[in-house]
């Protein structure tokens, strides 16, 4: 009975919102894992179905025994859509299965109810879209070569061809990604040895793209961050980039998910990589350790809108509806937003009681979700560009030519220039001046829509420090007592008589 607790209180916890499927079952006891996660994921898809014939029956009413109606889900699934309750005899087990006939007898009505003759067509199925994702398989090239993973695969019977060839056994090179490779979406790794050695990543090839477009040197002098790190993927993608030289900061807040980040930077073979179990938003940008960090990766959490082959899709029936998804999607932005802002300031040293007024040695930001809502995306980094950081950093978009050029799907133009969303900000309360509102080019944004291109819903942005007007500012700047800087987190005194964008 033990394991229909376990289940009972996963699903309990996944109710209360602690986490995703997945995430949550990762944290299940290594013993019975795989087990409870299968009852689990079963339960939930038949779960509208399983409370129906619940309620009808009125088990909860005359089975005082069985407190948590949960219990009784993953008690009632295994009685009619498995092989029976798998647990010795005792008071649970019996109080349902005193109504097992009226249980079958509710389930059968349902079923003439719907129009169907069999119990799996009363599940609740996946997004179609996730039908026309490839398996996509990153070479992890830390460990091996993408030739000898082409090579591993063609000895064991599958055969290189054209992308999206219908064929379980065909298999081709992504053509934006290198070191990226696709399979039929029915294709399965989990217990492959490439896989389980770390040699191939299974990671969507639209989560490539942030670590591509940032594609920070590999040199020994090279400083990195990823901000928001975990499970890792993003990390190890830009070790591979790196070849491991340099140094690669990695924070995550978490605590599970940094114990998840650590172990698959180490399968992976990330050795410049230095995970940080640490919240970003408090690193201090006068910190020497990040004086020299010239690229950061900043992939922050959201709303996971764009994702449609994963499970949760079992947990949408629950979610939230209109107000409450706008009001979540607001927070959302506004965490977004903040976390741009913090990674443009200026990282760099200050000395004894004088600092040189703080230029960022940051060139390269790249910002990216998993989301398709503009509210996360264009709007988030409307705003970023027009926050007093990007200005005193002279932070603008990357032109098209240097952010996936021959993807074809780019921002959307209007939530990128459209007023009405909330005005900009510095990190300090104050408000901008209206001169310094502008916007980018939506041809410098990515997107990706699932169904159209053959991935899941993403976005990615690049901001770049714009060295001609850098060249201005380093002009003009000057030896200034420290107190005095407004990107130290004290609001200063307007004292420029014109600013560089007004040019
Ligand atoms: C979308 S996931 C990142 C996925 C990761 N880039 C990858 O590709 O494997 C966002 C992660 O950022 C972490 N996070 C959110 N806010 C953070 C913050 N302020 N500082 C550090 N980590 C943060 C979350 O806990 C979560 O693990």
């Amino acid at each position: 009975m033990n394991f229909y607790f376990e289940a009972a209180k996963t699903l309990d916890r996944l109710d209360a919102k602690e986490g995703s499927i997945k995430g949550i079952i990762a944290t299940l006891p290594e013993k019975d894992r795989k087990r409870t996660a299968a009852l689990v994921i079963e339960t939930l898809k038949f779960k509208p179905v399983l409370l129906e014939v619940i309620d009808k029956s009125k088990l909860m009413k005359e089975e005082r025994k069985l407190a948590s109606k949960t219990l009784a889900l993953v008690l009632v699934h295994d009685l009619l859509l498995a092989r029976g309750i798998q647990a010795g005899d005792g008071p649970i087990k019996q109080a349902v299965l005193r109504h097992k006939t009226r249980l079958h007898g509710e389930l059968q009505k349902l079923k003439i109810k719907r129009g169907v003759t069999s119990n799996e067509q009363l599940a609740q199925n996946g997004d179609e879209r996730a039908a026309s994702i490839p398996r996509y398989v990153r070479v992890n090239t830390l460990i091996g070569t993408t030739e000898d993973t082409i090579e591993t695969f063609v000895s064991r019977g599958y055969t290189l061809s054209d992308p999206f060839s219908s064929s379980k056994k065909g298999f081709s090179k992504d053509p934006h990604v290198p070191d990226l490779l696709l399979f039929h979406p029915s294709t399965t790794f989990q217990d492959d040895d490439l896989y389980t050695s770390g040699k191939i990543i299974l990671q969507d090839k639209a989560s490539c793209f942030p670590a591509l477009v940032l594609s920070p040197p590999a040199s020994s002098d090279s400083v990195v961050i990823d901000a928001t790190a975990a499970p890792g993927n993003k990390t190890s993608h830009l070790g591979a980039l790196m070849k491991n030289k340099g140094k690669l900061f990695a924070f995550e807040r978490d605590k599970k998910r940094f114990s998840t980040l650590k172990m698959m930077l180490s399968k992976a073979g990330c050795t410049n990589s230095f995970p940080i179990n640490a919240d970003f938003l408090t690193i201090d940008p006068h910190d020497t350790r990040y004086s020299s960090v010239t690229h950061i990766l900043l992939d922050p959490s959201c709303s996971g809108s764009g994702i449609v082959n994963r499970l949760d899709y079992l947990l949408e029936a629950e979610n939230e509806g209109g107000t409450d998804k706008e009001e979540r999607l607001d927070k959302l932005a506004s965490f977004q937003l903040k976390m741009i802002q913090h990674a443009m300031r200026p990282f760099s040293s200050k000395h004894m009681g004088f600092a040189l007024r703080p230029v960022p040695n940051v060139r390269k930001i790249v910002y990216s979700t998993c989301s398709i809502h503009a509210t996360e995306n264009e709007r988030v980094v409307r705003n970023a560009l027009n926050s007093e950081e990007a200005r005193v950093g002279a932070f603008r978009l990357a032109p098209r030519s240097e952010v996936l050029p021959t993807w074809q799907r780019r921002g959307y133009p209007d939530e990128l220039d459209s007023p009405g969303t909330p005005s900009c900000f510095s990190h300090s309360g104050m408000k901008l001046d209206a001169r310094f509102t502008f916007t980018g080019d939506a041809s410098s944004l990515v997107r990706c829509l699932p169904g159209e291109d053959a991935t899941n819903g993403f976005f990615v942005s690049c901001f770049v420090r714009d060295n001609r007007q850098q060249s201005t500012s380093k002009r003009k700047m000057s030896i200034e007592d420290d107190t005095n800087d407004s990107l130290l987190h004290k609001p200063r005194k307007k004292k420029h008589k014109k600013n560089t964008l007004d040019k």
